[in-house]
């Protein structure tokens, strides 16, 4: 049964997922017509660079977050932001964006100089997570408990991320079934996307490989959160 601190901190933790999105001006810019991989690329950076914004307002909303070591925040928000990414955009594909968003970008990913080895994994991903039909509230938790995985690199006190941790998961488990009576298994299936999400980042280490190779620039705080 999920308690009444349980309920609590679900609303936080979603009300602050839905409060902090890509200003839609910047979104908009998926609209405008250039369409070179030049310009996808471009396009790309800034709206990557807006939403590694948008992840670190959300993720100061974490209960918990800020009394772990300044070090500690700092390397699960490194270790964790390429897959929080995913999640995020991956929600955006499956529902359907205000004015035809989704086409666009996808349009412009697939055209940005990344190659089919990852472009397929990665539309993969975007299909298994629309396909889960995952309520806001298991967004905003799955978002999070990607976040506070304890075995990130350089992570010291492994064990005061484990213990939010297992907080979130536990609030996430009960959710799933709630909302999924008829799929005993969601909750797993949930935490297996979480699995492909890893493999995604490896993938995504080396499309950014490939994007330096071809002398792209990106933004300092990419540089900064990627260490490119
Ligand atoms: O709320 C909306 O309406 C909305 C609409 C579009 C949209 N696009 C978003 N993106 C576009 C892009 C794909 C999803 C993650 C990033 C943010 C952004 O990442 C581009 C990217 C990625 C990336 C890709 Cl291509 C796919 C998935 C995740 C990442 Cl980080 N890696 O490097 C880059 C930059 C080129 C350097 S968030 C969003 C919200």
């Amino acid at each position: 049964e999920i308690t009444k601190e349980q309920q609590a901190l679900m609303k936080i933790i979603t009300d602050a997922y839905n409060r902090h999105q890509i200003p839609q001006d910047v979104a908009k810019k998926l609209l405008q017509d250039q369409y070179s991989a030049e310009e996808n690329f471009l396009l790309l950076t800034e709206m990557a660079t807006s939403q590694v914004q948008v992840l670190v307002e959300f993720t100061k909303n974490i209960p918990g977050f800020l009394s772990l070591d300044r070090e500690d925040q700092i390397a699960l928000l490194k270790g964790s932001a390429v897959e929080a990414m995913f999640l995020r955009s991956a929600q955006v594909f499956s529902r359907k964006m205000p004015s035809g968003h989704t086409e666009v970008l996808e349009e412009r990913i697939r055209k940005s100089g990344i190659s089919e080895e990852f472009i397929t994994p990665m539309f993969n991903f975007y299909k298994s997570i629309g396909e889960l039909h995952m309520v806001q509230e298991e967004q905003a938790l799955l978002t999070t408990v990607t976040i506070l995985t304890p075995d990130r690199p350089y992570v010291k006190d492994q064990q005061a991320v484990e213990r939010l941790q297992e907080t979130m998961l536990d609030v996430l488990r009960k959710l799933c079934v709630l909302q999924h009576p008829q799929e005993p298994q969601y909750f797993a299936r949930l935490l297996g996307r979480l699995t492909e999400l890893r493999t995604l980042s490896h993938y995504h280490t080396e499309m950014l490989a490939s994007w330096r190779m071809n002398d792209h620039k990106f933004t300092p705080l990419l540089c900064e959160i990627w260490d490119v």
